[in-house]
């Protein structure tokens, strides 16, 4: 008997563009949500978007309340689920970078609710995914989350932000190549269920932004698009698969034990950027055009550039493999002198 069954959760409203901030509430009355939003922001973005947004919904007679959370911890989750409790929140609306959006995941997922992700900037494809990623003890990797009702993307904003968010945004989406490339070797080598319609989106995804390298700049509205369209496509990926697999190989591996030697040393997808070059060595593949693509686009491409030190970026090489239960091209693990040969060889240190 045929007994296979795909479930996939999208954002049903995505809006990306100029000034679409202002269109936040029309957004979500198409939602048929009920009862009082209530806004999850990081100090920045409340500055530059949640208090706007929140004035919105006031405007519109929506009631709606405001937390402001500060890091990305299980502290802030309980916090915001706090306040939502409080303030009998209908459902949550994540306005800011991935920190607030993620607690804002987690904390509707608690809570039962829906959420709006109105990112502020495009640093990462967790904006848009059902995903969500707060440091726990030593876990690092994001876990299954309610994706998004709907995504509001301003590229006014987006394009206003520090560019360093934007590379990253970037080198997250490189970092499909080498991801799909993992899934495949899991799928061939492990039987990992896998996905083709997932695969291919993903690849074209970072197969167009690569394609456009030349012309993603900073200050240029038109880029902060560009990566926003990648991101969300991205996301629908991930979606698609049920995992993060088309988004997440030894890359990321690698970006979280990063993460957990040196918590915040550099953003998340420049260490996975970084990463990708590597990875995408060790698979034999072009790993100078994607050197190339993440310089050109202006994203670190060695350790230095990270600000890591060389001993560390080798040492989470060799660890890397130790995160989750993910196959990867890392196998069992690098051993230190492999790790130094393709860190060597790719110029990484
Ligand atoms: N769900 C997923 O799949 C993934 C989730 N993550 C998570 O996302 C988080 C990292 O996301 P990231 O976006 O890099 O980090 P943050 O949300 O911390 O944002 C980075 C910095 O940019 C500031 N900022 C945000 N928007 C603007 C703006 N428009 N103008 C000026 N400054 C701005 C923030 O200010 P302020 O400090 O005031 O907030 C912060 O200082 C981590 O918690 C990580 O675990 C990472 C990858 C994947
Ligand atoms: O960052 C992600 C995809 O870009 C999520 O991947 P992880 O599941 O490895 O955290
Ligand atoms: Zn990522």
């Amino acid at each position: 008997m045929f007994d296979k069954t795909t479930w996939i959760r999208l954002p049903r409203n995505v809006l990306v563009g100029h000034g679409v901030l202002d269109q936040t509430v029309e957004a979500v009355s198409e939602l048929h949500l009920q009862g009082r939003p209530l806004v999850v922001t990081s100090p920045t973005p409340r500055e530059v978007a949640a208090e706007r947004v929140a004035a919105d919904f006031e405007a519109a007679g929506d009631d709606p309340a405001i937390v402001e959370i500060e890091s990305a911890s299980f502290e802030s989750v309980q916090r915001v689920i706090e306040v939502a409790r409080e303030v009998d929140a209908g459902y949550l609306v994540g306005v800011g970078g991935g920190k607030a959006i993620d607690i804002a995941k987690m904390a509707s997922d608690d809570l039962g609710t829906g959420f709006v992700s109105v990112p502020t900037a495009a640093s990462h494809d967790g904006i848009v995914s059902g995903r969500g990623s707060v440091p726990e003890g030593d876990t690092r990797h994001s876990v299954a989350a309610e994706p998004p009702l709907a995504v509001v993307a301003d590229t006014e904003i987006l394009a206003d932000a520090p560019w360093r968010l934007t590379t990253a945004g970037c080198a997250d989406i490189i970092s499909n190549y080498t991801a799909v490339k993992d899934w495949r070797l899991a799928n061939r080598l492990q039987n990992v269920e896998y996905s083709h319609y997932s695969a291919a989106l993903a690849e074209m995804t970072a197969e167009m932004l690569v394609g456009n390298a030349d012309s993603i700049k900073q200050g240029l509205e038109e880029s902060a698009w560009v990566v926003v369209k990648a991101l969300v496509s991205s996301g629908v990926a991930m979606s698609i698969a049920g995992s993060s697999r088309p988004a997440s190989g030894a890359e990321h591996l690698f970006s979280h034990q990063l993460d957990r030697m040196v918590p915040d040393a550099a953003l998340h997808g420049h260490q996975v950027g970084v990463g990708t070059v590597v990875a995408e060595y060790l698979h034999g593949g072009d790993w100078r055009g994607i050197k190339q693509a993440l310089a050109t686009i202006g994203a670190p491409t060695t350790a230095a550039e990270l600000g890591i030190e060389d001993e560390t970026v080798v040492a989470a090489l060799t660890a890397a493999h130790e995160i989750r239960d993910r196959y990867t091209i890392l196998g069992n693990g690098m051993n230190e002198d492999a790790a130094i040969e393709a860190a060597e060889t790719t110029g990484v240190i």
